[in-house]
């Protein structure tokens, strides 16, 4: 099975999330000669006695920032144990927005607090945002050690603050770490100043975790990408169905069903631009052949005719408002996307506000502004093919398009239908 492990990073300003990275990328020796050469140069330019591994994923995010709105870093790197891409989420301004754009995918997130300011407004929202997003691990790195002597009782009060407030979340997996990124304790090598610490450094914590039980690969999902039909005479009746597969493994020779149509036919062949393959799951991208000519066009779904998704029009969901020029107005119509398909959505009914700090759902509200978390209802023209985003984060998810503008303006995780 492909093995990247994705890893989303949230933190506030300054709590040390570019240093740890790069101190994950630098001691486990991922980096290319090259870009140490640079990082150390700029800082000796900038009179430091150190390498300061924090310029470079700064410096790679100012190269990203250039031309695109959702400002998030992916670095990928790899030990001999797995591959891994970790998708920098900046700390200031439009947090929420990165965060969920960076974690929507993420197996593991990886929240840093600074030991010495404790589990803040942010770090709550952090870790209510990753929960809400279904991020499977989560691993908070108690950061900064170093500066409180590296004291097992302050490491021990964030501890005890985080689980609190992370018992009314559904979080599956909490995992804390006492680092210092700056010095490298505990975040590719063991700590001997931190003798009390019985846990493992946190390169190994990632490299162990179980990740691949969390990725949904009972229910076959594949939404058509691209009806692929050559016009010259050798190819006049091939017809390939070219997509990602969301979940579920799909074999040569299963039943499928296309959706809307409702028609049946089998996998005759998997191909890919490496050969063939007899079966495919996520998130591989695959041309699919079936056996008879049944209609298909982009934006359909197939999937097994004994295991299919619901049907709706109607959808309730939590969404996550991500416009700064405008705020959510119930009734104005947008464009909606999940998986492949389009359609258009209209908001019927905001249902609450959730104060992502105190977990109060304001049921009052009748809007929501950027950044704001909200239970709303949706009515679409068209039907679309959905599961719960608890047990689907592919099919289970659909993002809100203002067709004026053309921006992203939602990100929304569906649910079950509640009254
Ligand atoms: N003493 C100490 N300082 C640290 C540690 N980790 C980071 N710092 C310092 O804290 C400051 C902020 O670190 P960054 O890595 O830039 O913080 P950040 O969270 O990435 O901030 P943004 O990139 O602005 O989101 C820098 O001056 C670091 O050198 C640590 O473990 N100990």
């Amino acid at each position: 099975m492909t093995d990247l492990t994705r890893i989303a990073t949230a933190g506030s300003v300054d709590d040390g999330k570019s240093t740890l990275i790069g101190r994950l990328l630098f001691d486990s020796k991922s980096l290319f000669t090259d870009q140490l050469d640079a990082v150390e140069t700029a800082s000796r330019r900038r009179g430091d006695d150190y390498t300061d591994l924090a310029l470079l994923t700064d410096g790679l995010r100012a190269e990203r920032e250039q031309g695109i709105t959702i400002d998030v870093a992916y670095r990928y790197f790899a030990t001999p144990r797995r591959r891994f891409v970790i998708a920098d989420t900046p700390g200031h301004i439009q947090y929420t927005r990165n965060m969920v754009t960076g974690a929507s995918t993420a197996d593991i997130a990886v929240i840093l607090v600074d030991v010495r300011k404790g589990v803040s407004e942010q770090s709550r929202r952090h870790a209510f945002l990753t929960t809400l997003l279904g991020v499977p691990h989560l691993v908070v790195c108690v950061n900064k050690m170093d500066l409180v002597d590296y004291s097992e009782e302050a490491f021990e009060a964030v501890c005890r603050d985080f689980t609190a407030f992370a018992s009314r979340l559904r979080v599956r997996d909490l995992t804390f770490v006492p680092v210092s990124a700056l010095h490298g304790d505990n975040v590719v090598d063991r700590s001997e100043r931190m003798p009390w610490y019985e846990g493992a450094p946190l390169l190994s914590q990632l490299e162990h975790m179980y990740v691949a039980s969390d990725r949904n690969l009972v229910d076959v999902r594949f939404p058509v990408q691209y009806v692929i039909r050559p016009q010259s005479n050798t190819h006049r009746d091939y017809r390939g169905y070219a997509g990602t597969v969301a979940s579920g493994v799909l074999k040569v020779g299963d039943p499928v069903v296309a959706l809307p149509s409702g028609f049946t036919s089998t996998v005759a062949a998997i191909e890919t631009a490496d050969g063939p393959l007899t079966e495919a799951y996520p998130p591989m991208a695959v041309t699919v052949r079936l056996a008879d000519d049944i209609d298909v066009s982009r934006g359909d779904l197939l999937c097994r005719p004994n295991n299919v998704p619901r049907t709706d029009q109607n959808l309730d969901a939590r969404i996550c408002w991500m416009d700064e020029a405008a705020p959510l107005v119930p009734r104005k119509k947008y464009a909606i996307k999940q998986t492949t398909r389009w359609g258009r959505a209209m908001v019927t009914e905001v249902a609450y506000r959730i104060d992502v700090n105190t977990l109060h759902r304001d049921e009052t509200a009748d809007r929501l502004d950027l950044n704001d978390i909200g239970r709303v209802k949706l009515r679409t023209t068209v039907p679309f093919f959905v599961d719960n985003y608890t047990d689907n984060r592919a099919t289970g998810s659909f993002i809100l398009v203002d067709e004026s503008t053309n921006r992203t303006v939602a990100a929304g995780m569906i649910e079950a239908h509640k009254n």
